[in-house]
């Protein structure tokens, strides 16, 4: 199955000056190969021998490539345009079969040109057997005919996984595919699928007709469809009445997910299908796990229709949304391309005002300080501080944090966060709730949320969070009538977190070593306030707690 252990393509190609001949006794090592935060590879190399050619080196990497198999769309609202979007706006190469074009708008299909089998098995060759591809997405597949040639090219091109969105009838009730395509959906297609995404309707075609009206037979559906063949199914609830939010139940063979979001209340949806499917699969060639590439696309789709409720394109019912959303919105969002990385939890420097004033420390001094002795996140936990020394002390600390790659968090003000690009927020449970600040901040920003319970866990999770804090772990100071959990209570919330977890209350050198060998893999670090920040040299403090970390890690393994 598509897992979290994936592996990147690299093509290396070597630069020498012309007429450059590599010397006997001479050869090219690799010695150091570093991705960083920008998803950039930086491939060290030396020459080993005795001499030192002047050569330079340069480093490529494979984009993640998406190929749609699907139907153009004049409108440009779903189809291959949808697809092309949503990849490039998932910072993804997109290449694309055609298999239809169509002429359509706001208002509906007008008419279908079904592109010869031949020539959509040319173009499919055409892109296969030249470029790398990792994940192939299907679309709108018009015959029979060409469900097999899709078949028969995926069996001669394997791909690292397939993406079925068994388009059957457009958004505007148009038929789109016949009942011969049907059984090709069943009998060819959904034994390859890694992941199938019908909604209603599509469930129950695919399942002869049986009647899907509740969130209850959205479960057994996703269970039926599993038993055809389907890796993973993903049913959307998209059309259930009388539900005020948006349900998909995802089944991954083992365990029924409900993933819920807000229904965002617009008229411009057209696409919406092709855009989360496109998504899936852009977030599954970047290496993610199939329930965390489910996870962003429902919450990038979310997003997307709440920025265009506005827009107006075209005078039908139904228009279609901007999946470029973020270039208008974040157009200043230069800094930082990866998502997040759990790992970055490993030591969380947590700042505190009156620390910093009782030793003399400006916030952006004690925060390099802190990322110099080996911080890998930081976030801001500045309670006394007003709004505008709060914003422009985060925008100094946020230079710092981007030059070394270590993420910026805010406490509690999602407005400070948006107001300075921080990287995300941290939000406790009587904060703003996680799904607003989701809503707020999109799909790229980091939320954690500060949990006590399994419950709450759960509940972060649903919301859309990245990771759970959970504590206090140790009797604290620093948080006044904080209840202590013990390292009992951090093990429960793990097991029962989906997320990654970082434990935080009273934690120093000298008690960190047992809560990083609670074993349990989820828990990926420890946060720390008063161990670093309530002293003289925080940058000692620090690279001390560092290395008991990293002694507790390496006796772990
Ligand atoms: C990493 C981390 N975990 C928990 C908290 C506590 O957040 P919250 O419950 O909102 O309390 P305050 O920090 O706002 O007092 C945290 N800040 N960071
Ligand atoms: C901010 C905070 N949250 C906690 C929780 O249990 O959620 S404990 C805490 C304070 C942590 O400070 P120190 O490392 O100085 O004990
Ligand atoms: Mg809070």
């Amino acid at each position: 199955m598509w897992g979290e252990g994936s592996s990147l393509n690299i093509a290396v190609s070597l630069s020498v000056p012309q007429g450059f001949r590599q010397p006997k006794g001479l050869s090219l090592l690799l010695v150091n190969s570093r991705i960083n935060r920008n998803k950039q590879t930086r491939i060290f190399m030396e020459m080993q021998g005795n001499e030192s050619p002047t050569t330079s080196y340069q480093s490529t990497i494979n984009i993640p490539h998406v190929l749609t198999v699907a139907g153009s769309d004049s409108g440009a609202g779903a189809g291959i345009q949808a697809d092309l979007k949503a990849c490039a706006a998932r910072g993804v190469y997109c290449s694309t079969v055609i298999t239809a074009v169509t002429a359509q708008n706001t208002v509906g299909v007008q008419g279908v040109n079904v592109v010869p089998e031949d020539f959509v098995a040319e173009q499919m060759k055409s892109v296969l057997s030249d470029m790398h591809v990792d994940v192939v997405k299907t679309g709108m597949l018009p015959s029979i005919g060409i469900v097999k040639i899709l078949h028969q090219h995926l069996r001669e091109y394997p791909v690292r996984a397939l993406v079925v969105d068994p388009v059957m009838v457009s958004t505007s009730g148009d038929v789109l595919a016949g009942p011969s395509v049907l059984a090709g959906f069943r009998e060819e297609l959904l034994p390859m699928a890694d992941i199938i995404t019908p909604n209603l309707k599509e469930a129950s075609a695919l399942l002869d007709g049986v009647k899907i009206k509740t969130v209850s037979d959205m479960r057994s559906a996703a269970k039926l469809l599993h038993d055809m063949g389907a890796r993973n199914v993903l049913v959307k609830g998209g059309d259930l009445p009388d539900s005020l939010d948006a349900v998909d139940i995802f089944f991954d063979g083992e365990h029924l997910y409900e993933l819920r979001s807000s229904r965002i209340k617009t008229h411009n949806t057209h696409g919406t299908g092709c855009t989360l499917a496109s998504c899936i699969a852009a977030e599954l060639a970047k290496g993610a796990s199939m329930l965390e590439a489910v996870k962003v696309a429902k919450c990038f789709v979310e997003t997307a229709l709440d920025y265009s409720k506005e827009i107006f394109i075209g005078n039908g019912p139904q228009g279609p949304f901007d999946h470029l959303m973020k270039l208008k919105s974040n157009a200043h969002n230069s800094g930082r391309q990866v998502r997040f990385n759990p790992s970055d939890l490993f030591l969380y420097a947590v700042t505190d005002s009156g620390m910093n004033r009782r030793w003399g420390h400006s916030i952006s001094d004690a925060v390099k300080a802190a990322v110099q002795g080996g911080a890998t996140i930081v976030q801001l936990r500045e309670k006394d501080i007003e709004t505008r020394d709060f914003v422009e002390a985060a925008k100094s600390c946020l230079q710092i944090c981007r030059a070394n790659g270590v993420p910026l968090l805010i406490n509690d003000r999602i407005d400070v966060a948006l107001a300075c690009d921080a990287d995300g927020v941290h939000i406790g449970q009587s904060d703003m709730p996680a799904r607003t600040a989701r809503a707020l901040l999109g799909p790229e920003k980091i939320i954690g949320v500060s949990c006590k319970t399994p419950e709450q866990a759960e509940q972060a999770w649903i919301a859309g969070a990245d990771y759970i804090g959970c504590g206090g772990v140790y009797p604290t100071n620093t948080k006044a009538n904080n209840l202590t959990v013990g390292l009992d209570g951090l093990k429960t919330v793990c097991l029962a977190s989906k997320l990654p977890v970082v434990a935080i209350g009273g934690i120093k050198v000298s008690n960190a070593r047992p809560v990083m060998e609670i074993g349990v893999p989820n828990l990926k670090g420890v946060a720390v306030v008063s161990a670093i920040f309530d002293s003289e040299c925080v940058l000692t403090e620090t690279r001390k707690l560092h290395a008991v970390l990293m002694e507790a890690t390496a006796a772990v393994k």
